[in-house]
């Protein structure tokens, strides 16, 4: 894209040079940044992801350098034809199905084919039957067929059990026929249905016999394949501008007495008999819970993903950009110039960027490991084992809310630390945030899942006999019993070093968890309290339980494991003192900063005394010094691509002013002239000025 101005060519920035600085940083660093991606995503994932960097950053179609100035249909058009290319580009270069996730996250716009790959192709695969796959799966998957996942109604989206849409079965023609009772039932937000999907999932309740089943998922074509126009008794619409995601039509669907043959509705768990429609219950109720811990086990991975892209962004920027000298501790050129300081080197900016850092990797460790527990859970299950069910369920229910409202909070949090710049769209932050924002509420509201994990764990603690058969089973039951042995013991810090000890960390997140998890269930039991009166104690112990795990699991990834047990990327880690040293470091900052987010909890427990939060505080700013060489080169170790960042501000050879010029001068307003008299009616003098 060309410019509207041109900028006179001779300027550049006052020294020192944005790479200046940021090669100044690099050099800094006590690790090998190379070693630590390695560390994190392995040499296979990583060259599979160089190679398909490659190929999008050279794709005309898939250039970025237009999106900031477009409206939403344009955008919208935008998304289309890049949806359609990468599928173009993964037959083309053969990519399975982990590399087009790659290249659908570089590309980084949702589009109108989004929900298909992460919603339509799941459900079908986890609940669909053999032959239902055959059907509708395989042509999906060709994308022969394009479909979305309407759950969601106008008057109901958390309360499933309170769907509107009906779904009876019909035995004189072996059909169902969905129908639409109420304005409240309409369907409403599914992505891809506004104006593209031609099939559908639709969640409706199950009438058969007379009798209501509740909401049960059924495949059903709402467009015709040939004209792309709703099919007679359904109408469709998008529904209109919204916060952000503006790339993708989410829709409105309302249904007239449509029938689909019985083989539609998704069978693998639930079934209704040909001609005496006789339901036949799922062997256990909590099986179709299944797809939606994958959901949101992915949300949780994709958290981390989230925050290493704030703290790149405005680390790097924090590093270049400078204001004020500070007299005490002047920042000095190698050429003994006195120069302003970089933000970077206040304190404040460091206490609000460096726990970002530290939450992208305890955020991407604990995701990786309920990838890895997903995917036992998937292999068992094909075994008819799913005793990993429930927990799995639980925690990813309450470790999804934690980290995508930590992911949104954090990302705001960068983004002002940019300051000014920080508001304009070439900071790279503006739909970065608008399309993070929806997972704090979409796949279960955040506040409604804490629900679910702390119901999981109240029921736990009420049988807590179980406790100590099952004593080495979980987290939540270790901790438990620990403080059940003895309510009243106190936390051994004598000095703040003490905080930098794993076992005082643990011990000081489970007996903070376990006191809220006792006092909730004493509440319940002997005060008979109702749940709702419940509910804000009820968020807290949610919280506690999925910041226990997350300090735990990070803490797990940094202790020495047996050589067989360890992976690639857990052995370039332990084979590297100099990456464990500054990983502890990080692990250190994000354990003791959560803690002191949340102090109030620890100190009311009485388990942390008023003394030892104070040289919590002295212990914080240790591990902020610490990290404070390595800064830039732990967010350089994500490996995010400027191609993905989309930043002014966050480049990786830190031309910051450069490029905010430069594209700056691409705004097409700039192409115009305006008449400003008021008195006449033309608003332009002139057509929008050739490009220079
Ligand atoms: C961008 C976007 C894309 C979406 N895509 C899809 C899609 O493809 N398909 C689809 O089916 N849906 C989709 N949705 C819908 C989404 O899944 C729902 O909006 C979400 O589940 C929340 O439900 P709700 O809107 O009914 O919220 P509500 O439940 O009405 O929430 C309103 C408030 O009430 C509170 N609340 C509700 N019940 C309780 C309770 N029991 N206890 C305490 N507090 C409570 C909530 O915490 C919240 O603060 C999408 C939504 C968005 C924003």
């Amino acid at each position: 894209m060309t410019s509207y101005i041109k900028i006179p060519s001779h300027l550049t920035p006052s020294d020192p040079q944005g790479s200046e600085l940021l090669a100044r940083e690099r050099s800094k660093a006590t690790f090998d940044v190379n070693e630590l991606t390695l560390a994190l995503y392995g040499s296979e994932e990583l060259s599979r992801f160089k190679k398909i960097l490659k190929i999008l950053e050279s794709d005309p179609i898939l250039d970025k350098s237009n999106i900031y100035y477009m409206g939403r249909t344009e955008l919208f058009k935008y998304a289309l034809r890049k949806d359609k290319r990468i599928i173009q580009l993964a037959a083309t270069h053969k990519w399975n199905v982990d590399e087009f996730k790659i290249a659908s996250r570089l590309v980084d716009m949702s589009g109108p084919y989004s929900i298909h790959q992460s919603m339509f192709l799941p459900t079908i695969l986890g609940q669909g039957t053999e032959e239902q796959k055959r059907k509708f799966l395989n042509p999906a998957i060709r994308h022969e067929i394009i479909g979305c996942y309407a759950q969601t109604e106008l008057g109901h989206g958390s309360n499933v059990q309170g769907l509107e849409t009906t779904s009876t079965y019909i035995p004189e023609t072996d059909e169902f026929e969905i129908h639409t009772p109420h304005l409240t039932a309409a369907k409403w937000w599914a992505g891809g249905l506004g104006r593209t999907a031609n099939h559908s999932v639709v969640m409706a309740r199950l009438i058969t016999n007379g009798q209501d089943k509740g909401p049960h998922p059924f495949i059903v074509q709402i467009r015709d394949l040939t004209t792309h126009e709703p099919l007679p008794g359904i109408t469709i619409g998008d529904i209109g501008p919204k916060f952000g995601f503006n790339t993708t039509d989410n829709g409105f669907m309302l249904f007239d007495h449509v029938r689909i043959p019985r083989f539609n509705m998704l069978s693998k768990f639930s079934k209704v008999t040909k001609g005496t429609g006789e339901y036949k219950n799922p062997p256990n109720e909590k099986l179709s819970y299944g797809t939606m811990v994958f959901v949101r086990s992915v949300i949780i991975f994709n958290a981390g993903l989230a925050l290493a892209r704030a703290a790149t962004i405005s680390v790097r920027y924090s590093a270049v950009r400078r204001q004020f000298v500070d007299k005490e501790n002047p920042m000095i050129l190698p050429n003994g110039q006195v120069v302003e300081t970089a933000v970077l080197d206040y304190t404040m900016q460091q206490y609000r960027l460096f726990p970002v850092i530290a939450q992208a990797y305890a955020i991407y460790f604990t995701g990786e490991i309920i990838t890895n527990l997903y995917k036992q859970y998937i292999d068992q299950s094909s075994r008819g084992d799913f005793s990993l069910l429930a927990d799995l369920h639980a925690s990813t229910s309450g470790l999804k809310s934690l980290t995508s409202d930590i992911a949104v909070d954090s990302i705001e949090d960068c983004r002002r630390s940019c300051g000014g710049h920080g508001y304009s769209n070439f900071s790279g932050f503006t739909r970065f945030y608008q399309d993070y924002l929806p997972n704090t509420t979409w796949e279960g509201d955040n506040y409604i899942l804490t629900q679910q994990t702390a119901r999981y764990i109240i029921h736990s603690k009420q049988q807590s006999e179980e406790f100590s058969l099952r004593s080495n089973e979980s987290p939540t039951i270790f901790y438990m019993l620990r403080y059940l042995s003895n309510p009243s013991q106190k936390c051994t810090v004598i000095s703040p070093s003490d905080f930098k000890n794993p076992e005082v960390q643990l011990a000081i997140y489970g007996y903070r968890a376990a006191y809220l998890i006792a006092r909730a269930v004493d509440q319940i039991d002997n005060h008979k309290k109702s749940w709702n009166s419940m509910l804000v104690e009820i968020n807290r112990i949610s919280r506690a339980h999925c910041q226990y795990i997350l300090v735990h699991n990070f803490i797990l990834t940094l202790q020495p494991q047996t050589s067989d047990s360890m992976n690639e990327k857990r052995r370039i880690l332990h084979n590297s003192p100099s990456l464990k040293t500054v990983l502890t470091s990080v692990c250190n900052l994000f354990a003791l900063h959560t803690m002191e987010k949340n102090l109030s909890e620890f100190l009311e427990s009485g388990y942390l005394s008023p003394k030892q939060s104070e040289m919590l505080r002295v212990q914080i700013s240790e591990s902020l010094n610490e990290i404070r060489p390595n800064a830039v080169a732990l967010v350089d170790a994500f490996y995010l691509p400027d191609y993905l960042l989309n930043s002014a501000l966050g480049r990786y050879d830190g031309k910051v002013y450069e490029t905010m010029i430069e594209w700056a001068s691409k705004e097409p307003l700039n192409g115009i002239t305006l008449d400003i008299n008021p008195y006449s009616e033309k608003l332009f003098r002139n057509d929008v000025k050739a490009k220079i």
